[in-house]
């Protein structure tokens, strides 16, 4: 029986805006994600029924698990009876605000779309990535830096990437996002800049006075009650890095850097039990 491999890529966020409240409970956000090399893989069988394993035993792998969720809706949408057997490696970390669960149902349905020859259209495929979660359709649609607003499924592909090194560091502390929405301090009357453009001038132009416009609105809160997370953008901060943020949630932060050397030896100074990863200038999802 033939197996797939397939990599599923975890996002940073450039920016990140809360402008409000749905009646629907969720969040109005404007945000700039960015793709990173930090991945799961997932190994795709064709089976009879659907099923997974997962190298992380802190994750279920019941009907909660959004791999089998995003097998399910395809299912339910298609009427399709086939299955599949899927084994999950875990090397994202979650709660984590790098997407990563998100990014593995985005490449479920896209797998199984092919894989059970279905042949449903990108915008429906939108749609149920959409019902899975907020951050779903990203890692569904796009490569590289995407321009996002709504609740982070109206999307635009900036045709750019990072021209700089980022180190993301994870401190081992597991935020939930439900957690994060019903805490962040609320700002939603500030004046919102236009990300789109500055980011432009950010990453096309060189333009540095731009990053302070790329605040995460979360982060008051997440660093007031989480001081070991605060303390990792003091350090890539000290390490000289050009610019530092929490990701998405958190409890992720990451920082840029020029420098190789630099982002290297940021790494080094942070605590040895904190997951990292480096990704280069330039990247984009396979
Ligand atoms: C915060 C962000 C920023 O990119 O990412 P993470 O930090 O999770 O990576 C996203 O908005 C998270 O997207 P995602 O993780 O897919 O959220 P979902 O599963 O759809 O929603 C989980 C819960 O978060 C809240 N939620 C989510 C998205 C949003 N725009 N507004 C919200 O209020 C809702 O309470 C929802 O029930
Ligand atoms: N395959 C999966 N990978 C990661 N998280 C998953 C998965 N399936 C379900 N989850 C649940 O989704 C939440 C994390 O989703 P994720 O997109 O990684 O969010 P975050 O960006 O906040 O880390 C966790 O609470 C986890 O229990």
């Amino acid at each position: 029986m033939h197996t797939l491999s397939v990599n599923s890529f975890a996002k940073i966020n450039l920016g990140l805006l809360i402008t409000g409240k749905r009646d629907d409970g969720y969040h109005t956000l404007e945000t700039i994600f960015a793709p990173i090399n930090w991945y799961d893989t997932i190994e795709f069988t064709e089976s009879g029924t659907v099923s997974m394993s997962c190298s992380n035993v802190d994750l279920p792998v019941d009907e909660n698990n959004l791999c089998i969720r995003a097998a399910r809706s395809l299912q339910h949408f298609s009427g399709t009876s086939k299955g599949v057997s899927m084994t999950l490696l875990k090397q994202v970390p979650f709660g984590a605000g790098l997407g990563g669960g998100s990014s593995d149902a985005a490449t479920v349905l896209r797998v199984l779309n092919e894989l059970w020859q279905l042949n449903v259209s990108q915008t429906d495929l939108h749609k149920l990535a959409v019902k899975l979660g907020a951050d779903v359709p990203y890692f569904l649609s796009m490569k590289g830096l995407a321009y996002a607003r709504g609740i982070g499924d109206e999307l635009e592909d900036l045709g750019f990437t990072l021209p700089w090194y980022v180190v993301t560091v994870f401190p081992e502390e597991h935020i939930s996002t439900v957690w994060a929405y019903r805490n962040f301090y609320k700002r939603f009357d500030r004046q919102i800049p236009d990300l789109k453009k500055s980011a432009s001038e950010l990453c096309l132009g060189g333009n540095k006075a731009m990053f302070p416009l790329f605040e995460n609105d979360f982060e008051p809160a997440v660093f007031d009650h989480f001081p070991a997370v605060r303390a990792v953008k003091s350090a890539l901060l000290d390490a000289g890095t050009v610019f530092a943020s929490l990701s998405g949630s958190g409890s992720a932060v990451f920082g840029l850097f020029e420098e190789e050397r630099d982002a290297l030896e940021a790494m080094k100074r942070l605590p040895e039990n904190y997951r990292k990863s480096l990704t280069p200038p330039g990247f984009t999802m396979a």
